[in-house]
């Protein structure tokens, strides 16, 4: 397939933009705050960490940096995971949420974007639950990594 790569949209776009990642969030960690197994990881949460979140995700997928100059970038979201010794189980819960609300608040269910969203999300997941182990020394000075479309990319003529 051949794309004109400057016709494509980000993934920060075509999900909505800003307001479409805080309804996932604000949604999600209703959903969360319920649940039996990860609900009580979050109890203590910060009013605004859905927030802080969506922004995280706008800024990984294409959108403005507001996570990297408001937040403390990269650095600051793993140092909130360390220690924190997540299970399988519990990853594979927040992510199993993350799609059911994905679904709830009507993000786009393209197989392009669902496949990069869910890449993204089986990439960093996984990456929160190695950082979060008690013997991990992740590498803070890591970049913020920035995601794409993949090999798929919506078809723009
Ligand atoms: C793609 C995967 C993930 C992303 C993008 C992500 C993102 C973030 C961010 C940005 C923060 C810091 C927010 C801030 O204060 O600035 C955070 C904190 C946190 N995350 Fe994650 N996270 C992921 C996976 C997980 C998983 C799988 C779990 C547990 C099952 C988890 C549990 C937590 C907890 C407990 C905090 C601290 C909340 C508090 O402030 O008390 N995260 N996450």
């Amino acid at each position: 397939m051949t794309t004109n790569d400057e016709n494509v949209p980000t993934l920060f776009e075509w999900a909505g933009g800003a307001e479409a990642f805080e309804r996932l969030f604000q949604a999600f960690y209703q959903r969360v705050s319920k649940d039996e197994l990860i609900g009580p990881l979050f109890a203590h949460m910060d009013p605004g960490h859905p927030r802080f979140v969506a922004a995280w995700l706008g800024e990984v997928f294409g959108g403005p940096a507001t996570y990297s100059e408001t937040r403390g970038g990269h650095a600051h979201m793993i140092s909130r995971h360390l220690g924190k010794a997540l299970t399988e189980e519990q990853r594979r819960r927040w992510f199993n949420l993350l799609i059911d609300t994905a679904d709830e608040v009507g993000l786009p269910n393209d197989p392009e974007f669902r496949s990069a969203f869910v890449g993204y999300l089986e990439w960093g997941t996984r990456m929160a639950l190695v950082f979060s182990q008690p013997d991990a020394k992740p590498n803070m000075a890591e970049p913020m990594p920035k995601w794409g479309w993949g090999e798929v990319k919506p078809w723009t003529g």
